[in-house]
């Protein structure tokens, strides 16, 4: 029932032109009623060939509600789609705004093709309730008493048996068949997520299911569910079907006792025959406002699985939330200013600790730190170490609950998100780049920079040459994940990109991992220049680039085991060491 509301909500900026389809709907279904009962009243009077000029009002009678039906439903579907696709277009600007608080920490727990599902196909899903649940009862509830009355003043008892075998299959048929769509109805969504995610999953890692022999296995798997969609779909379709049927054959029998029942009445001299024709197919014209009920309830179930769907995602808990409460404390509301002005870019990190969730290890165990404004730092350690964990709690994507971190004296916890990452660049090992031409990629950093900025940022990350050389320049288009550029031009592009955003305080994650020595160099040598003057903190296994260091950290299983300066480092027997020797034979 929330659910439902939830989505009635959603339609109260539209009521007016919801309304006004439905309106429209009852006019055309009222039309296509009056039309064939002014049509059989015309052919009854014509039979008892009175001269024409008595049959004239009649004839226009036809003409006119001939048009009516015509003009209203043009304008009932116009109306009832426009309003339902800007419904559908608020709710997925809605639902993609309501996915952002959530990146990365809340989204992790969900796959992207299950997150694409709901975008796509529950959002897309939801048309069927605005258009198939919501718009057809309103017209049915007024047609109802309208042709009731209008039969009840001819035959009482056929209004009476209309009525009732209207009711049978707008109430009574949709019940039976929401009996035993519900299953199906509830489940298709779920399946076709499942199926979805699937997919997106297969389609990356084809290459690794190929090389591994899977992808037969995969294929399998992919036809079970499609399988089990389509055994689903089927059933609606199915019950779809038997509802069409039932609804067609009460709508027959309407019609055969109505006829039953005016003869009759003929037969009495209770009513005059011209009038029978005319009584008769008001029926089946009346039965135009029943034929999308038994649908009713499987698309409503499929509605409210779809809406559940969309709303459980986007009413996650965000795993940080900007507050204005003090450090440490409960969110307390929405930020509306900062708590505290960073009075520069020392960052000091003290008793920092944490884990991902209760029942998990801590990924951090007590790091003590301080990176002063324009100084360097690095954390070296192994594969697990927590030095990605670092950066997540530096750039607000996890809130750390022990121990504080500090920049420019405020608690980064007070700070608005946007703020903390407005003063950091970061330079990661595997630089999103979108599918788009390389300007673009660049700009992202900073919407407003001029050609020549963004010329002289690459020209620092030493990719502008390479660019330029390029038959379409910063005009060429990258490619899905920027797969048509090589790993170190994509990590040049990270660096002039962070070079553009031209942040106090530069994280470079692993910037130079995977890369062979010689690119590794020149990498290297476009960091040199960006860090310079630069608050920077470097995160990485691999030990090069080291000696400019004001201080390493070495890490290992969430603590620091040793610090010092490279040269100090190598001096002592510890794991610093080890790993350089490993390195560096
Ligand atoms: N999103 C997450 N949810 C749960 N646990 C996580 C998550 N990310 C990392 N961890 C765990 O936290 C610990 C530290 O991981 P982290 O990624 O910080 O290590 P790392 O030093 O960066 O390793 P690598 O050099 O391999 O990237 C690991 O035990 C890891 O399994």
């Amino acid at each position: 029932m929330n659910t439902f509301l939830r989505l009635l909500k959603l339609i109260a900026p539209y009521r007016w032109p919801v309304l006004l389809a439905a309106l429209l709907g009852f006019f055309s279904v009222g039309g296509n009623i009056a039309l064939l009962a002014a049509s059989a009243l015309l052919i009854a009077r014509a039979a008892l060939h009175p001269p024409v000029v008595a049959l004239m009002l009649l004839i226009a009678g036809v003409r006119f509600f001939g048009l009516t039906r015509a003009v209203c439903r043009y304008l009932e579907r116009y109306v009832a789609h426009d309003v339902t696709f800007r419904v559908l277009g608020r709710m997925r600007a809605w639902f993609y705004g309501a996915l952002e608080p959530l990146a990365p920490a809340r989204l992790t727990e969900y796959r992207s093709g299950d997150i694409l599902s709901r975008i796509v196909t529950d959002v897309e899903t939801l048309q069927n309730f605005y258009l198939r649940v919501l718009a057809p009862v309103p017209v049915a509830l007024l047609v109802l008493p309208a042709v009731f009355v209008f039969l009840a003043q001819f035959e009482f008892g056929a209004a009476l048996a209309f009525a009732t075998f209207f009711l049978l299959a707008g109430a009574g048929i949709p019940l039976v068949i929401m009996r035993h769509s519900r299953e199906p109805a509830r489940t298709v969504g779920r399946v076709r997520a499942e199926l979805n995610a699937r997919l997106v999953d297969g389609i990356r890692g084809m290459t690794e299911l190929a090389a591994f022999g899977q992808a037969g296995r995969y294929r399998e798997q992919v036809a079970a569910l499609g399988r089990e969609l389509a055994g689903r779909q089927g059933r609606l379709a199915g019950i779809d079907a038997l509802g069409g049927a039932l609804t067609s054959l009460a709508g027959n029998l309407a019609l055969w006792a109505v006829l039953m029942l005016t003869v009759t009445a003929v037969g009495r001299g209770k009513l005059d025959w011209v009038y029978l024709p005319m009584l008769v197919l008001a029926v089946p014209g009346a039965f135009e406002a029943v034929q999308p009920l038994p649908l009713l309830f499987p698309q409503l179930e499929e509605s409210l699985a779809a809406a559940r769907r969309l709303f459980e995602l986007a009413g996650a808990r965000p795993a940080v939330r900007d507050q204005a409460g003090p450090a440490g404390g409960s969110p307390v509301r929405d930020f509306s200013g900062p708590a505290c002005e960073p009075a520069g870019y020392d960052l000091e990190v003290a008793g920092l600790r944490f884990r991902y969730a209760p029942d998990e290890p801590a990924a951090l165990d007590g790091l003590d730190f301080v990176l002063s404004a324009g100084g360097k730092l690095a954390v070296v350690g192994s594969s697990g170490a927590g030095k990605s964990t670092l950066i997540n709690l530096l750039l607000r994507f996890w809130d750390y609950r022990e121990g504080s971190i500090r920049l420019g004296g405020c608690e980064l916890k007070t700070l608005p998100r946007e703020q903390v990452r407005r003063l950091m660049g970061v330079v990661a090992q595997h630089t999103h780049l979108f599918n788009a031409t390389i300007r673009e990629n660049l700009l992202l950093a900073r919407p407003g920079a001029t050609v020549e900025e963004m010329i002289r940022a690459a020209r620092e990350a030493s990719i502008h040459e390479f660019i330029q050389n390029l038959p379409r320049g910063y005009d060429t288009y990258v490619g899905e994940g920027g797969f048509k550029l090589s790993g170190g031009q994509r990590q040049r592009l990270a660096i002039a990109r962070a070079l553009l955003k031209d942040a106090p305080i530069l994280v470079l994650d692993e910037a130079t991992a995977g890369l062979d020595p010689v690119t590794e160099r020149e990498v290297l040598a476009a960091i040199r220049r960006l860090t310079a003057g630069r608050t920077t903190l470097v995160i990485t296994h691999r030990l090069a680039g080291l000696e400019e260091m004001d201080e390493i950290l070495v890490m290992d299983g969430g603590r620091v085991v040793e610090r010092g300066t490279q040269e100090e480092l190598l001096r002592r027997d510890g794991l610093f060491r080890r790993m350089w020797k490993l390195q560096h034979l």
